[in-house]
């Protein structure tokens, strides 16, 4: 069976209330959706969000990437093959993850669809004794004054969500009196994680996480404490503090992973499906720290319910992974997608649907 054809379309869904990190703000998805289509109309989905702080791609960017350079390679291309499709996507242009990633997940919902399999048994195939079939995402408190995070944080307790992922990154001691003020408010058994997304330099970060812990605020981890560069730095502060540390924006690909494993750049890593380029080369980092022994987050950038299903189906695939921040589609106001995982606050229930499982999309499909 074929690749007959791909198509590209946009959606905009608005947020809830505005996203905030220390990177940017921003008030809804943008995002470029991507459909294959094999020679029997089976047809598969992806998502392609433009985080251009993160990842360097652009609306217009993401667009050209499949126009001129992935859709010409790929299509006509065998469906049974995946391996081979995807090394010459690799090699028609390099970085450009986020346009790789949403044709990557589009040809494994298609590609799952085909073997009449959901994605999830799939990728599980090595360890189906590992499988979950239910996962528990945190919710992600953007970065503001703290009486309006210890507002958000409060009401998304009341919510059932028992995992925060709160935003910092903002200068050092106004971030200790944040996650101070959250903690008082939110009581001890809610479990804290912490994103400066870059925002503190070494020295800062570790006297930043070294003022948490004497307090006793109880953080579960520190994500991305300095620059994606900043490999030494990275090193500097998981050895400074008693706080686990998670590498996110220095890690793209499974070479990035492995280095950070090898060399202890962090205790543990934050995959996410844009920046590897999708789930074939975020298979291999899962390959990395099964060997390793070390626990990963799969996350998502601020994306909607087609490519964080397919975060979701990888979490539960695999049992490195003990962490989920995919709260993409708990940020959106709406959902526009028919199927998919089922969203329950915190729950996400996967079922036996084929592929990842979206059905719908209201989406105007342009054939390229
Ligand atoms: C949305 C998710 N919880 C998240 O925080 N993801 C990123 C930031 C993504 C973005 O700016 O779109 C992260 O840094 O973990
Ligand atoms: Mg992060």
């Amino acid at each position: 069976m074929k690749l007959k054809e791909i198509a590209i379309g946009y959606i905009e869904i608005p947020l809830v209330t505005p996203f905030k990190t220390a990177l940017r703000t921003v008030n809804s998805v943008n995002d470029l959706i991507v459909k294959v289509t094999a020679e029997d109309g089976t047809e598969g989905y992806g998502e392609a969000p433009p985080t251009a702080v993160i990842t360097g791609d652009t609306k217009e960017s993401i667009e050209a990437a499949i126009r001129y350079y992935i859709a010409p390679s790929i299509t006509g291309m065998g469906l049974d093959d995946l391996p081979s499709i995807m090394a010459k996507m690799e090699k028609c242009l390099a970085k450009n993850t986020t346009a790789k990633a949403a044709v990557d997940i589009a040809l494994y919902d298609l590609y799952a669809k085909l073997q009449k399999k959901p994605l999830f048994r799939l990728l599980g195939e090595k360890d189906p004794s590992a499988v979950k079939t239910e996962l528990e995402t945190d919710i992600t408190i953007s970065v503001n004054d703290t009486d309006e995070m210890v507002r958000d944080s409060v009401k998304a307790v009341g919510e059932g969500f028992r995992i925060l992922k709160v935003k910092v990154g903002k200068g050092g001691e106004k971030d200790v009196e944040r996650i101070r003020e959250i903690r008082k408010a939110v009581g001890k058994d809610v479990v804290i994680r912490v994103d400066a997304n870059q925002g503190w330099t070494r020295e800062e970060a570790v006297s930043t996480i070294t003022a948490m812990e004497d307090a006793g605020l109880g953080i579960e981890l520190v994500e991305q404490p300095v620059s994606y560069h900043d490999f030494k730095g990275m090193q500097y502060v998981t050895a400074h503090v008693q706080t686990p540390i998670l590498a996110d924006e220095s890690v793209f690909s499974y070479e990035d992973g492995v280095r950070v494993m090898e060399e202890h750049g962090a205790d543990l890593v934050n995959i996410k499906l844009m920046k590897t380029g999708g789930i074939h080369e975020a298979v291999k980092i899962c390959d990395a720290a099964d060997r390793f022994g070390i626990k990963c987050m799969i996350g998502c950038m601020l994306e909607s319910k087609v490519s964080v299903s397919a975060g979701v189906h990888l979490a539960a695939a695999r049992s490195c992974v003990t962490m989920a921040d995919l709260d993409g589609p708990s940020l959106c106001k709406v959902d526009p997608y028919e199927g998919g995982p089922v969203y329950q606050g915190p729950k996400i229930l996967l079922s036996e649907d084929y592929g990842i499982g979206i059905t719908k999309v209201p989406v105007k499909f342009e054939r390229i």
